[in-house]
């Protein structure tokens, strides 16, 4: 038998649950039908102590029923959007069961357009992948939205100059590049009375129009902008992220067969790649370092 407790280690943090539940809604309430295509997991924590300790499953709320729950609070309370369902579902397992104090649960969303405008023939919308988090903590709630693989490129109005130089550097100074980028972001909102689809679509359009709106002198000052420009325009959130590779192109020498190449033809080197990274936060608001664990590649 297991011994509880041991002279030489404790339980640290722990949570479990059911990864990547890959669950589709059709709305079919009228011909027009609607679709959210979610994959959600569903993670617990709270007193789960002697479900590690002392190989005792009294505590222990199987995967599976996770699973289960999740296809069931699909069918019977539909998907509004993924962080109305994952604060669905935060507040069922933490009412449910009293041992049960807290959790995270996250969703990525793949979206799908009509087709022709087509009542119930959809097209994958590869833009972006929508993602979102709730984190529980006794009636505590943290949403945080995001989205990532937004891919932008501009082929003028942007530049790298006025950085320092060593014997290792060989980079030329450039005022007229190309900047491309695969936009990921999460933004941490102070509520939860949030209208998250309308609240999702401005974002994006805010961080869409930022990057073509000035003459970027570095990614940081695109980034930044970017994230300004949403805390500005969004009460309701006070942090936002941002992970960006900077996407190289190089103007490839032609030189070889004689060749001029005005920055027209270019060698879209895939690594490696810059790596930007950036939190931009509302001035004075509290910060929520524990809201953000688990959520990899960004500072
Ligand atoms: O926008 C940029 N930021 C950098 O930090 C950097 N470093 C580099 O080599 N090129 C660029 N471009």
């Amino acid at each position: 038998m297991t011994e509880k407790t041991t002279d030489t280690v404790v339980l640290g943090k722990n949570q479990y649950g059911k990864a990547e539940n890959h669950v589709v809604r059709i709305n079919r309430d009228t011909d027009r039908h609607e679709i959210r295509d979610l994959v959600v997991t569903s993670q617990l924590r709270g007193d789960l102590e002697e479900v590690h300790t002392l190989g005792d499953n009294a505590h222990c709320v199987p995967t599976d029923t996770q699973k289960q729950t999740v296809f069931a609070f699909a069918q019977q309370y539909g998907i509004e959007s993924p962080e109305q369902f994952l604060l669905e579902l935060a507040d069922h397992f933490t009412g449910e069961f009293e041992w049960i104090t807290g959790g995270r649960w996250a969703a990525q969303e793949y979206a799908w357009n009509r087709i022709n405008d087509h009542d119930h023939c959809f097209v994958q919308h590869k833009d972006e992948v929508r993602t979102a988090v709730v984190v529980a903590d006794g009636e505590e709630r943290t949403v945080i939205s995001g989205f990532k693989d937004l891919t932008v490129l501009k082929s003028t109005q942007s530049g790298f100059t006025g950085y320092p130089k060593d014997k290792y550097t060989v980079l030329p100074e450039t005022e007229d590049r190309i900047m491309s980028t695969d936009v990921a972001t999460r933004w941490r909102y102070n509520t939860t009375d949030v209208d998250y689809d309308a609240v999702y679509e401005n974002v994006k359009k805010i961080i869409l129009t930022k990057f073509t709106d000035h003459y970027s002198k570095a990614l940081q000052e695109t980034l930044y902008l970017m994230g300004k420009a949403v805390i500005e325009a969004h009460p309701e959130i006070d942090e936002i992220k941002f992970s960006c590779p900077n996407k190289h192109h190089f103007v490839y020498d032609l030189g070889f067969c004689g060749l001029e190449n005005d920055k027209e033809t270019h060698w879209a080197a895939d690594r490696p790649y810059g790596l930007i990274e950036a939190t931009i936060q509302r001035k004075g608001a509290a910060e929520n370092e524990s809201a953000w664990m688990g959520i990899a590649g960004f500072c």
